[in-house]
């Protein structure tokens, strides 16, 4: 998806959105209570246009979470967000269905409790 430029502007804004969602979410903003949402920002678009299509990324999201507690429910609902954020950006069905199973395969390197 993030071949060209357009694809990279369409990603950042979805991106935004994305955490917009995530900050709105009362069961999830203490999470990021203190984060430098900028950089995170740029980082997560940064990760999701490498290693979700089939790249590697220099981000271990293992070692990013580690600490954090975060469980099963917490990361549900953030990719519930992350998913209907690309879906509000019109990005097609196949790519929803793909990054759906990308970020399932994520599940383990950001889940401790
Ligand atoms: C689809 C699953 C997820 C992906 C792909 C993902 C990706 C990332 C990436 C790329 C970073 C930046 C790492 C860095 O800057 O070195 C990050 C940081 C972070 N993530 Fe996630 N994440 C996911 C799920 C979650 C969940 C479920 C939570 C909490 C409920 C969460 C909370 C955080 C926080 C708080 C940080 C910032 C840590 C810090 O700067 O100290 N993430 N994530």
């Amino acid at each position: 998806m993030t071949g060209t430029a357009g694809d990279r502007t369409l990603l950042a804004t979805a991106v935004d959105r994305f955490y917009d969602l995530v900050l709105a979410d009362p069961s999830l903003a203490t999470w990021f209570e203190g984060v430098d949402m900028a950089r995170l920002r740029r980082h997560q678009a940064e990760f999701l246009g490498s290693a979700l299509d089939g790249g590697t990324s220099r981000f271990d999201l293992r070692t990013a979470h580690a600490g954090l507690g975060i469980d099963d429910v917490a990361y549900d609902r953030v990719c519930a967000h992350l998913l209907s954020a690309m879906a509000a950006v019109g990005v097609g069905e196949g790519y929803l269905r793909e990054l759906r199973r990308a970020v399932e395969g994520l599940r383990d390197q950001v889940v401790e409790a």
